[in-house]
């Protein structure tokens, strides 16, 4: 018998964000929380702190995956997610709405989707930004004189493009297929982008606050 996911779909909205490294999903969330009211999730903040907390028996393993440009096994990532809804949905127990989450940079790859949508909640939407290489590399080298991350270096960014390619781009096909992906051209400036985006979250009945 298929699991039972632990958030049902009536209490919580969960809409993906996709897009290649730098395409600028964390750019556009910070958008979509302050005007839409998401709950923000970044799959690799949530790795990212995990790797260094004390204690944690995967430090060792997602600093080699995030260096490699590679996918964390899927059960690390799926329970950092479904616990920090949970954290969430109970700081706000008292309000009546649906909880809107908005998971960015997560599925990466199809077995993450299906991990997450059995066990965890189903998605309604997936916000795909769509961006070629070499600007997102102009973005990462840039975002990489400051950012301190380990994989914003060339070497780095070019495995996590071939990753994306390989491993991601067949999670935007399947949910594609299902008519979920709202699909936005993330080249122009940061607000033409944001502009593109709430009209076609409009577009789908997704409103503002
Ligand atoms: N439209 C844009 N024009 C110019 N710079 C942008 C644009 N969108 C984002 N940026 C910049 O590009 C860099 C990458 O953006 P961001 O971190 O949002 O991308 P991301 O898709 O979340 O990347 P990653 O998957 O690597 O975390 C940041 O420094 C951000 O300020
Ligand atoms: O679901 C996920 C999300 C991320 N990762 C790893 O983290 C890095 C960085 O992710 P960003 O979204 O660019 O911050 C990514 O390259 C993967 O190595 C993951 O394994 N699974």
């Amino acid at each position: 018998m298929a699991p039972t996911p632990r958030f049902s779909s009536d209490k919580v909205t969960v809409v993906f964000v996709l897009g290649g490294p730098g395409a600028g999903k964390g750019t556009q969330s910070e958008n979509l929380v302050r005007d839409y009211g998401f709950n923000h999730l970044s799959a690799g903040d949530l790795l990212r702190a995990e790797q260094v907390r004390e204690g944690s028996e995967y430090g060792e393993l997602i600093r080699h995956h995030i260096r490699e440009g590679t996918i964390v096994p899927m059960e690390v990532t799926v329970a950092l997610l479904s616990n920090a809804m949970a954290a969430i949905l109970e700081e706000n127990s008292s309000k009546t709405t649906p909880a809107r989450f908005l998971i960015d940079g997560f599925p990466r790859q199809i077995d993450q989707a299906h991990f997450f949508e059995e066990t965890v909640c189903v998605s309604k939407l997936v916000l795909f930004l769509v961006c070629p290489e070499e600007v997102m590399l102009g973005r990462l080298l840039k975002r990489g004189e400051t950012s301190g991350r380990d994989d914003d270096n060339i070497e780095s960014i070019r495995k996590r493009f071939r990753t994306f390619e390989q491993t991601s781009m067949p999670v935007v096909r399947e949910f594609e297929e299902k008519g979920k992906v709202i699909s936005v051209q993330a080249t122009g400036s940061k607000e033409e982008v944001y502009e593109r985006i709430q009209s076609e979250l409009k577009a789908k009945g997704v409103d503002a606050l």
